[in-house]
C-alpha cells in the first residue's frame, strides 16, 4: 500500500504540492491527472524515493521510501524521458539491473523478447524514442518490481505497442498483485488501464476517486421542451457547463442518475436524456468548476 500523508513540497520558496493526503490500496492501478505544472513529476518523484518531502510522510508497506535501498528494490521509477547509462546496450543495460534489483528475472526478460523485438545487442542511444521507452518497459518488468510508478508512460510508443504494452501492466497487477501509479495527459489511455484516479491541480489534489464511482457522478443531459425554458430548471442541482444546441439544451450536472432524472421529470421535458461522461469530459468540466478556465456558452 502506497501513504501519503500531508506532504508539501517547496521548490525555490514556492510550493509544487500542497498538503497531499492519498492513500492507493496494493494491487490497483492509480491514474493521476493533472494540467500542465500542477505538480504531477514531483509527486511520482518523491514517491520513487529520488526527491524528499519538505513535509508529511511518504510510505510504501509501511515504509519511509526516500533513499530506502530496501524500499526501492521493490520499487521501479519509470521517468518521462527514460534513463539509460552511456552507450550501453540492452544485454549491459540488463546485466546492471540484474545486480541492483534483487528480484530482477532473466527468464522474464528472455520472455518479454517476443512482445519488443529489438536486437539485444543494439546501443539504447542509437534506437527511436519509441524503441527507447519499449527497452525501458522490457527492462522495468524483468526488474519484477510490485510497485511501477510511470511518468507520461506511453509518449512515443504506437498504437500497437501501446496495446502490447497495457496488456503486459494489467497481467502483472492481476498475476503479482503489482501496484501502478501513472501520470498521463492521454485520458484514454488512463480511462483504459486505471481503477482509481486523482486529479492535481495548482498542487492540490483536488480529487481522488475510484473511477467508477467518478464517472457515478458526474452525466451528460439532454433536454427539451415543447415551449420556452421552465423557470427555476437549475435551481437545487450543481452545473458544470451548459449550452444551446438548436432546440436542446445540453448540459453537464453532477449527481446520479436517478437524482437527475428526478430534478429533470419535474419540468416534464420533451426530451430527456441523460448519458455517461468520458473521462476526458469529466476532466475538462471538473477542471472549469475549479477555475481552470473552459469555454462556457451559457443559456
Ligand atoms: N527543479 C525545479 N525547480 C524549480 N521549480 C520546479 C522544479 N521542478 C518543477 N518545478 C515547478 O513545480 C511545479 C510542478 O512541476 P511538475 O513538473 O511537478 O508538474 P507536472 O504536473 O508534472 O507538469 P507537466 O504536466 O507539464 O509535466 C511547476 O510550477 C514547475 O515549474
Amino acid at each position: 500500500m502506497i501513504e501519503i500523508k500531508q506532504v508539501s513540497k517547496l521548490y525555490e520558496g514556492k510550493e509544487a504540492i500542497k498538503n497531499v493526503t492519498l492513500v492507493i490500496p496494493k494491487g490497483s492501478i492509480f491514474g493521476l491527472l493533472g494540467s500542465n505544472g500542477a505538480g504531477k513529476t514531483t509527486l511520482l518523484k518523491m514517491l520513487s524515493g529520488n526527491l524528499i518531502q519538505d513535509a508529511g510522510e511518504v510510505l510504501i508497506d509501511g515504509s519511509y521510501v526516500f533513499e530506502n535501498r530496501e524500499v526501492k528494490n521493490r520499487c521501479f521509477f519509470l521517468p518521462d524521458t527514460p534513463y539509460f547509462l552511456a552507450n550501453y546496450t540492452i544485454t549491459q543495460m540488463a546485466g546492471f539491473y540484474s545486480h541492483i534489483y534483487s528480484e530482477w528475472s532473466q527468464e522474464r526478460f528472455y520472455q518479454l523478447q517476443e512482445v519488443f523485438p529489438i536486437p539485444v545487442q543494439n546501443k539504447i542511444h542509437k534506437l527511436s524514442k519509441g524503441m527507447q521507452r519499449q527497452v525501458a518497459f522490457w527492462l522495468a518488468l524483468s526488474t519484477m518490481p510490485e510497485v511501477l510508478i510511470l511518468d507520461e508512460p506511453f509518449d512515443g510508443l504506437d498504437p500497437v505497442m501501446r496495446k502490447n504494452v497495457r496488456q503486459l501492466l494489467m497481467q502483472d497487477v492481476s498475476e503479482r498483485n503489482m501496484t501502478i501509479l501513472l501520470s498521463s495527459h492521454n485520458l484514454r489511455e488512463i480511462e483504459d488501464l486505471a481503477d482509481h484516479v486523482g486529479i492535481l491541480h495548482k498542487g492540490e489534489l483536488v480529487i481522488h476517486k475510484v473511477l467508477n464511482d467518478l464517472k457515478a457522478d458526474v452525466h451528460k443531459v439532454q433536454i427539451a421542451f415543447k415551449h420556452k425554458i421552465p423557470h427555476g430548471l437549475y435551481r437545487g442541482i450543481q452545473i458544470l457547463n451548459k449550452e444551446r444546441r438548436g432546440s436542446v439544451i445540453v448540459c453537464i450536472v453532477k449527481g446520479s442518475e436517478a437524482m437527475i432524472k428526478l430534478h429533470f421529470n419535474q419540468f416534464q421535458p420533451e426530451i430527456l436524456d441523460i448519458l455517461p461522461l468520458t473521462l476526458e469530459e469529466i476532466f475538462i468540466y471538473e477542471m472549469g468548476d475549479i477555475g481552470y478556465v473552459i469555454q462556457n456558452n451559457l443559456v
